[in-house]
Formats: C-alpha cells, structure tokens, sequence
C-alpha cells in the first residue's frame, strides 16, 4: 500500500521524483500530478523557483497538489488561461512494458487525464513495485452519483468486479475533488487495456477511467538514488 500522504521518506519516490524536476526548463508550464512521488516533484521545483530563479506556471491536478505547490511556492495558473503545457509529471499505481499505466489510487485521475494529454510530454515517475507485465490493479472509475448503479451493473456485464470506494475517515463513500464517486474495478489480467478502456468510457455516468494511454516515458527510482527510464 502506498504511503499516499508522505508520512515516511522513500528513497525510490524521491530519486524518481527529483529526476523529473530536473527535466523541467526555464519558460515551461508544468502539469503537477497527484500522489506521494510527483510531491517530491513539486517540492523540487518550489526549490528551484526559490533558489535557481527558475520561471515556471504549474497547473495542478489536486486539491492536495495545490496545497503542496502553494507551500512550495510554485507559481500557479489554470488550464482556462494555460491551455497547452510543455509538460506534465505524475505517479501511477502500476504500469506494463507498452507504458499503459493505472492511475487514481487518489481518485484525482479525471484532471490527471485531462492536464497530461494537455501537455506535450508526460513523464510518470514511479518506484520498482509499479512495474508489471501486465496490468492487474483495480481500474478506479470516478462515477457521477447519480449513475452509480448502472455503472456498476454495466462494469459486470464487461466481467469485473466493482466496489465503491469508501472513505478512510468519513462515512461512506470517497468524494473527488469533483463531487462524485470512486468505484475500483478489478478484471484480473488486463490483456488489452485500449478495448476495455473504450468499453469503460461507454456507460453513461462514467466520468473518467484510470487506464492511461498516453505515457512517454517512466522514471523509475532505485533505493541507491540513481533512476531508470523507460521509453517505447
Ligand atoms: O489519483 C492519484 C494518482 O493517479 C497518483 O498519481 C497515483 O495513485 C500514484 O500515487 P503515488 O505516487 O502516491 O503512488
């Protein structure tokens, strides 16, 4: 289980994390992901603005990236007056060798999607347990309250299993920094994740899927610091 809030140092998410500050260039817009490894991410580049000058707008993905952007002084904009990025950094929750990834373990996968294919280049920076053949972790779906039950009907009819999210400390269910729902849904071994993410995107109240295609390239970070990258 990842250790979303940060609570611990990982020296894997932190080598991952700082490598793919580095790839950001004076004069850039930045998408600044969601999750425990692009926070290190983001904590660099307050860095750098703070102490190289460096001259960059963020445009976040997260009430929690926000937060993190604005302590670390990361200049903000939005995408309504930003739309195009020369970036996007982000984590995941696995990812397969086509560079296929599943994101939302932090339910923020709808303005994930829609930052990173608003940029450029999308780097996801990972550690060495996401890192799979083939992709098995549950699918999270954000769902607007009101589809609900034909969403879930619909995902057992494509053979998955669904479950509504609840939240940690609240009764009840998740709610995403859009007002609606959280179903995780596992299919078991996902052989063609383009075929199932069209299926998905089908059933109305659907909001978005966490099957991301549109991956350039994976910075996985090692205990020892150094990092790995991984392009098709
Ligand atoms: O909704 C959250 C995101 O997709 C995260 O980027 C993903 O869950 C990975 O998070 P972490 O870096 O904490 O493992």
């Amino acid at each position: 289980m990842t250790d979303r809030n940060q609570t611990k140092e990982s020296p894997e998410k932190k080598a991952a994390g700082l490598y793919a500050a580095s790839l950001v260039k004076d004069g850039d817009a930045v998408g600044l992901g969601t999750g425990s490894t692009v926070a290190y991410t983001i904590k660099e580049l307050g860095r750098r603005v703070r102490e190289e000058n460096l001259n960059i707008v963020g445009v976040v993905t997260s009430y929690q990236s926000e937060m993190i952007a604005i302590e670390a002084g990361v200049p903000l904009t939005s995408l309504a007056e930003t739309p195009k990025l020369d970036i996007a950094i982000d984590g995941a929750d696995q990812f397969d060798s086509n560079l296929f990834a599943i994101k939302g373990g932090g339910a923020a996968h709808t303005r994930e999607k829609i930052v990173s294919m608003s940029a450029d280049r999308f780097v996801v920076v990972s550690d060495p347990g996401k890192k799979s053949e083939i992709l098995t972790v549950a699918v999270p779906i954000e769902v607007m309250p009101f589809g609900r039950e034909l969403v879930t009907k619909s995902l057992k009819d494509l053979g998955g299993e669904p479950v509504l999210r609840a939240a940690a400390k609240k009764d009840g269910p998740v709610i995403t920094d859009n007002g609606n729902f959280v179903i995780d849904c596992t299919f078991g071994e996902i052989k063609t994740p383009q075929e199932l993410a069209a299926k998905i995107s089908q059933i109305p109240g659907v909001v978005e899927h966490g099957i991301f295609m549109n991956v350039d390239e994976v910075v996985i970070g090692k205990t020892d610091g150094t990092i790995e990258i991984i392009k098709l």
